[in-house]
């Protein structure tokens, strides 16, 4: 019996409205045997960690010619690493593997984002209500400035922050949140480049060894250095989703009210680690990524002819009962144990960082939610009522509400154990 479904209405309409479901819908129907249409590009999409190992394989799938432009103007800009392939991508992604693959380059993010928490929650009792999703924002930009070597001043952080922030959370939707992505990424590419522009007129010194001197000091595969717009691009790839853990803190801030009986393992990093692991498999952040056929291939018994965009599911993967028990319960003691799989916990992409597309920001992410997590457990506030929805129609989507936190009061012993950390 041939299974295989042909959908030949362009699927554009229904991945807007049905947001997240989307791909897990159309696999569940089909049986992961699906050709259709979005954007007006033949498309297909695949699941499960051997699909992954299939379509990180570049003789099978290539990423130039995949990124629509509403995605490119407002997200990842154009010519950066998400773009390349071949040696040009691995020459790119050793720059990003050289800062993000650092332990040393880590911690230092880590402290200068755990610095700025302090600072700021310093100011929480004075001030709450505070919405934490605004707040997380704010105080890592502050933090992935510092770190980065991009100077800002103190009254900056919150346009840069709002800006990253605008650029993630618009790429996938018409109308107003995405013409607010556009502006904020011309704003930021401008503001960029002439940093790089006046660090290589000498009038502005990048600090040495710092991720903004990495990007300005690299050359290419061809050993050219990257046009200063280009090093915008990249050294916006740094920040901008170093903010978008702010998505993950304001879910951790959820995870939290609906489990209050983990706060207190948070103290312990073992368990702290297991709790930032579940955050990014539970919930709901990057649906999907893909590039494109690089010729015609057979993935089991689908043909997929040359050009096709091929799509893995992340967010159906993370859910999948094959592969999670209880796979929409949220329990962060399934990685207690053992640290997840490569290619089965995919919220951040699949394959091997290096050498592939997967994201080169897993370790900034967990460890940044690891402090985080267990900063903000240490904390006595309370949740005014509000809506904590998080509506899967949404790409990205957050608790409706941001995460509103009121009465908050720092006990001394988390101020004494956090700092630092
Ligand atoms: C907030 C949490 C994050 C999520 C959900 C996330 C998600 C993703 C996803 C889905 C991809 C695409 C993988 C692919 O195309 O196969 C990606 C790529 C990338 N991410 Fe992340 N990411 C996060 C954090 C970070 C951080 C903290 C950084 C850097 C500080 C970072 C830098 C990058 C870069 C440079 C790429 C392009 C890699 C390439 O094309 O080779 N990400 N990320």
């Amino acid at each position: 019996m041939t299974r295989r479904r042909f959908t030949p209405l362009d699927n554009t309409l229904v991945l807007l409205t049905r947001g997240y479901a989307w791909l897990p819908d159309l696999l569940r129907r089909t049986r992961g045997d699906v050709m259709t249409r979005v954007m007006g590009n033949r498309a297909t999409a695949l699941r499960g960690p051997e699909a992954v190992r299939f379509l990180y394989d570049e003789r099978h799938v290539l990423r130039h010619g995949a990124l629509p432009e509403p995605i490119q103007a407002t997200l990842l800009g154009k010519g950066g690493v998400h773009s390349l392939d071949g040696a040009a991508h691995r020459a790119r992604k050793a720059l990003f593997m050289s800062v993000l693959a650092d332990p040393e380059s880590v911690a230092r993010l880590v402290r200068h984002v755990g610095d700025a928490w302090d600072e700021t929650v310093a100011t929480w009792p004075g001030r709450s209500p505070v919405v934490l999703f605004d707040e997380a924002a704010e105080i890592i930009a502050r933090g992935a400035c510092r770190w980065a070597g991009v100077p800002v001043a103190e009254a900056g952080v919150k346009a840069v922050a709002e800006d990253m922030v605008a650029m993630v959370d618009g790429f996938a939707t018409p109308g107003p949140r995405h013409w607010r992505a556009r502006r904020a990424r011309k704003r930021r590419e401008r503001w960029l480049t002439r940093l790089f522009d006046d660090a290589r007129a000498g009038k502005v010194t990048l600090p040495a060894g710092s991720p903004a001197d990495l990007v300005e000091r690299h050359h290419d595969n061809e050993g050219q250095p990257l046009p200063s717009h280009v090093a915008a691009v990249e050294l916006i790839n740094l920040i901008r989703p170093t903010v978008a853990v702010a998505w993950f803190v304001a879910f951790a801030g959820h995870a939290l009210h609906r489990r209050p009986h983990l706060r207190q393992a948070l103290a312990d990093p073992g368990y702290a680690e297991a709790f930032a692991q579940e955050v990014r498999r539970f919930y709901p952040f990057a649906p999907f990524i893909g590039g494109r056929a690089a010729g015609d291939l057979t993935w089991r018994d689908l043909r997929i002819p040359e050009g096709t965009l091929v799509l893995l599911d992340l967010y159906g993967q993370n859910h999948d009962a094959g592969l999670w028990e209880d796979p929409y319960t949220f329990d962060p003691g399934r990685f207690v144990e053992s640290p997840p799989g490569r290619d089965d916990l995919v919220p951040q992409g699949g394959g091997d960082p290096h050498t592939g597309h997967r994201c080169p920001g897993e370790a900034v992410t967990v460890e940044l939610l690891k402090s985080l997590s267990a900063r903000l457990a240490g904390l006595e506030y309370t949740l005014p009522p509000q809506d904590l929805t998080i509506p899967l129609r949404r790409i990205p989507t957050r608790p409706r509400s941001g995460v509103v936190i009121d009465a908050v009061r720092v006990p001394a012993q988390s101020r004494s154990t956090t700092t630092g950390a």
